[in-house]
């Protein structure tokens, strides 16, 4: 079974893709920021002079946090994951985001590799992350079930 969904209750994708897609027992989540619901940002505060200061520790805590809010919505939870990739802005950060990361995983948990980029969707942004979980059928929710609450967007199950 397949299928991909945009899961309402999150902030909204920045763009025509599902936050989550199903495909056999491996979900894939989309590059995940500290976006809440409303469009502001975790780890982001600007003061009355408009100088911004961004925490790369709030903003992991809250991407990782992100990534279980749609894990949960397919069944699934971060020790499904079996393999992440993390887009920092500044590998400045790389102490900051290990040591968060450390919090949440260890050598038994997911893959991992984590790459400098020039710019993220938003200059507020220092990390993104996606990942890969395997969450096999006896555990995970349906898309199609509306009791879960969600947006099926597509349903590419292969009828042969
Ligand atoms: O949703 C966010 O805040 C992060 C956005 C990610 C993308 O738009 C992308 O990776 O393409």
């Amino acid at each position: 079974m397949s299928g991909a969904q945009v899961i309402e209750k999150l902030a909204k994708p920045r763009g025509k893709f599902p936050h989550v897609k199903v495909v056999g027992d491996f979900v894939y989540v989309s590059g995940t920021s500290s976006r809440r619901p409303d469009n502001t940002f975790v780890g982001v505060e600007v003061d009355e002079m408009g100088t911004t200061a961004l925490d790369i520790r709030a903003q992991t805590r809250a991407v990782i946090e992100n990534i279980a809010a749609i894990l949960a919505e397919v069944g699934g939870e971060l020790r499904d994951l079996v393999q992440v990739t993390s887009y920092l802005v500044s590998m400045n950060d790389f102490g900051g985001y290990n040591e968060v990361y450390a919090e949440l995983f260890d050598e038994n948990g997911p893959t991992r590799t984590t790459v400098a980029v020039h710019q993220l969707p938003h200059p507020h942004l220092l990390i993104e992350i996606s990942g890969v979980a395997y969450v096999p059928a006896s555990r995970r929710l349906s898309i199609e079930n509306p009791a879960a609450r969600r947006l099926s967007i597509e349903n590419t199950e292969n009828p042969s």
